[in-house]
Order: structure tokens, then C-alpha cells, then sequence
């Protein structure tokens, strides 16, 4: 048995696309792949050294003859792309409902209204956007007149932006918790009601802030990390984790101000003593560079997370056990800037495992909430699918 389980979730970094991606849009898609041709090379040691290469093979990055890790592809089953869909399903919970979009028109008429009543404030934008391009487009506006910009995405997500300064971070949250209950009606129900804060006074000037917040749905029944909470053992946040599931399941929460904040603490964590999981998410790769489509960016940031993945081997211990996946694709290559319908890869290590290989493609993330259950020897929430596969990884 592990004592600790470490889940690392590189938000975005799909490994090819899924046989059903067409249906979602998405033909020939390839987050890791796509960024190694770009890339020509990537300098990530401790990544190829577990067998991301093998796995995956890149320009530049040699496969290794004896990988440290075991390793595979994982299909997603739930019907999604996003990451509420991703993480629950890795945590046992099958979608078959995706989550409501309002990508095509706009929130409705109703509902801007009442957040108007509620808020005080003029509602503009309502469209779906890039988060940086329309604060270009309308953060001055917000700012001389008090306005509210609202966007969404591709995703099932309420925007709202507040520039720190003027509108101020509490008024800002306030005015996203007041969303989130007009949202809960069921024929609005955004998986995500995000705060985005920003800095800066004019046009080109705009900078986010890592101040944002995500008011998400609580998954709708329990996953594994209820299952282990219930047995007493410690289930660590780190980064948008308890966000994403809105604290369920979770004793701890560790705000990231960014994917190589969310590294070290992880490092810190494995530093110290605990007893059950540390679960990840790393976002910038998502936020930063791949719904901005810069390939380079990206490959860059898979880089920085290379070094930090360096010091955390070290610090692992015999009883460790290291899994890193994706919840979903964002191919910075690909056209448009929404996530794409992908594989994830899955890397499982520890110290005291005799040698790294490669299993079966397996045909749902929930792989891993699964083998976590096993490990720790707590049922699994009734309605939760996956299986366990802790016996290939010893
Ligand atoms: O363009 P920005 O504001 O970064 O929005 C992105 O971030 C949202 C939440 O992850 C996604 O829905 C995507 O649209
Ligand atoms: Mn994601
Ligand atoms: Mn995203």
C-alpha cells in the first residue's frame, strides 16, 4: 500500500485525439504532440525519463529504452471536453448530461436582467470571447461607467470580470456569488461562475490577476475523494482542485498563483507528513497558452514544470506513488481557442517500483480515482464507474 498518493493534473495536455472527436469539432488533434513539432526539441529530462516519449513520441525527445514509469493513454467516457467533466470522471463520476453552453447567443435576455436588478449594474458584452481580447475591447468601458462585462466560452462558464482597482475584489465576488444562485435555475445552469479579476487602466494595458475564482456545481454525487475524507485520511487541495470540485471531499485547500507556485507547493507537501492524496491542477498550461493558441508558450511552460517535476522525484519516498494525467486537450495548433476532445496521458511512479512499462490504453479516467479507493482500501461511492489497476503499478 502507498501511504501517499500524488495526482498531478497538467490542465490541458492531451495526447492525441479520442475515436468520437469529430463529433466534438475536433479532427486530428494533438496537444503534446502538435506543441513537439513546434517545439523542434523540449528540454524535459524527468518527463522522458518516466516515459512521456514513449508514450507519446515528439521531434526531439528520444523514447528511453527503460522508462522509470508505467504508462498509458487514458479515453475520456463522459460526454465533454471541459474540466469539471474531466476531474470528476478521474474521481469516478460517468457525465452523460453535458453541461449547459450559451456559446452561440449569449446568456438570455431573463437572466441578464435580473443580474442587472441584483448587481445595480449595466451588464455588457454577453457573448462568448477570449478573456484578454474582450477586456481590450470593453475594460475601459467597465471602468468609466461601472458596467459589468459578462462573456462565456465554448465551455459552460459565466464570466465576470472586475477590474481590482475600481470595482474592488469583494464587490466582484459578491457580484459572481449573486450569478451563482440566479444560475442554479435549471435551464441556466452553468457548470462555472468565474470571478476574473483584472489590474491596469486602459487598453493594452489590462493584465488578469491571479485572483480568480471559480464558483463551480458540486459534483452530483460522491466521488473517491468523499470515500477517503470519510476514512479519515487527508485529501489535499492544490491549485483550482478544490474549486473544481467546490470543496467536496477535500480537507485542505492550497491556492496556486501559478503552475510552478502549484510545483513547489506539491514539493512542500511531499516535504511534509501526511497520510492519503495531494491532487493537483496546473492551469497556466490551459489559461496561459493553450486557449491563447501559442504552441511555444506552452512548450515553454512544459518545460518549467520539467525542472519542478525534477525536485519532487527527489523528495519521493519509497511509499510514494506519482500519477500524472490531463483533464482534457487544448491544442494550441488547432483553430478557434476552445479545449479539444483528447486522450490524456497517465505516468504512474514511485521510488520502489521495480521498472516502468507500458499497459493497456485504458477507456475512462476513472482509472485513477479507482486505483486511489483500492489503495487506500475505501469503497467506492455507489454510481461510481472505473477499475482498479494498482496491481500493474508495483
Ligand atoms: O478566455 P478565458 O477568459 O481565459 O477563458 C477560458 O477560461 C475558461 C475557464 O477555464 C474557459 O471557459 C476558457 O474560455
Ligand atoms: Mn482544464
Ligand atoms: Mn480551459
Amino acid at each position: 500500500m502507498y501511504q501517499r498518493i500524488f495526482v498531478i493534473v497538467l490542465d490541458s495536455l492531451g495526447v492525441g485525439a479520442m475515436p468520437d472527436s469529430k463529433e466534438y469539432g475536433d479532427i486530428g488533434v494533438d496537444t503534446f504532440g502538435h506543441i513537439g513539432e513546434k517545439m523542434g526539441t523540449m528540454q524535459i529530462p524527468n518527463l522522458q525519463k518516466l516515459g512521456m516519449a514513449n508514450l507519446h513520441s515528439i521531434p526531439g525527445v528520444e523514447p528511453v529504452k527503460q522508462p522509470l514509469g508505467v504508462y498509458t493513454k487514458l479515453r475520456e467516457r463522459s460526454l465533454g471536453k471541459d474540466t469539471m467533466t474531466g476531474h470528476w470522471e478521474m474521481m469516478g463520476l460517468y457525465i452523460t448530461k453535458p453541461f449547459i453552453t450559451f456559446t452561440e447567443n449569449g446568456f438570455p435576455d431573463e437572466l441578464i436582467k435580473e443580474l442587472e436588478k441584483e448587481t445595480g449594474r449595466k451588464v455588457i458584452g454577453n457573448k462568448s470571447a477570449s478573456g484578454t481580447v474582450i477586456l481590450d475591447e470593453l475594460g475601459e468601458e467597465e471602468i468609466q461607467k461601472g458596467h459589468l462585462i459578462v462573456y462565456t466560452s465554448a465551455d459552460s462558464v459565466m464570466q465576470i470580470c472586475g477590474n481590482e482597482e475600481t470595482m474592488g475584489l469583494e464587490n466582484l465576488y459578491h457580484y459572481c456569488e449573486i450569478a451563482r444562485k440566479l444560475t442554479m435555475k435549471d435551464e441556466w445552469k452553468v457548470g462555472r461562475v468565474i470571478a476574473r479579476p483584472y489590474v491596469g487602466k486602459k487598453k493594452g494595458e489590462f493584465v488578469r490577476t491571479s485572483n480568480r475564482h471559480d464558483y463551480a456545481l458540486k459534483p452530483f454525487s460522491k466521488t473517491v475523494l468523499n470515500a477517503l475524507k470519510e476514512e479519515k485520511y487527508d485529501v489535499i487541495s492544490v491549485g483550482k482542485i478544490y474549486d473544481i470540485f467546490d470543496g467536496e471531499g477535500l480537507t485542505e485547500s492550497n491556492k496556486s498563483k501559478s503552475s510552478v507556485h502549484g510545483m513547489e507547493q506539491t514539493i512542500e507537501k511531499a516535504r511534509s507528513d501526511f497520510k492519503g492524496l495531494c491532487y493537483t491542477n496546473l492551469v497556466d498550461f490551459d489559461a496561459l497558452w493553450g486557449h491563447r493558441r501559442n504552441p511555444i508558450g506552452y512548450g515553454q511552460e512544459i518545460e518549467r514544470f520539467d525542472k519542478k517535476l525534477g525536485e519532487l522525484l527527489e523528495v519521493l519516498k519509497n511509499d510514494d506513488l506519482l500519477i500524472i494525467t490531463a483533464d482534457h486537450g487544448n491544442d494550441p495548433t488547432y483553430t478557434g481557442t476552445d479545449h479539444t476532445r483528447e486522450k490524456v496521458p497517465f505516468i504512474a511512479y514511485s521510488p520502489s517500483m521495480k521498472q516502468g512499462k507500458p499497459i493497456e490504453e485504458q477507456d475512462t479516467f476513472a482509472v485513477i480515482g479507482a486505483t486511489i479507493a483500492k489503495n487506500f482500501n475505501v469503497p467506492m461511492p455507489e454510481g461510481t464507474i472505473g477499475h482498479s489497476i494498482l496491481e500493474e503499478l508495483s
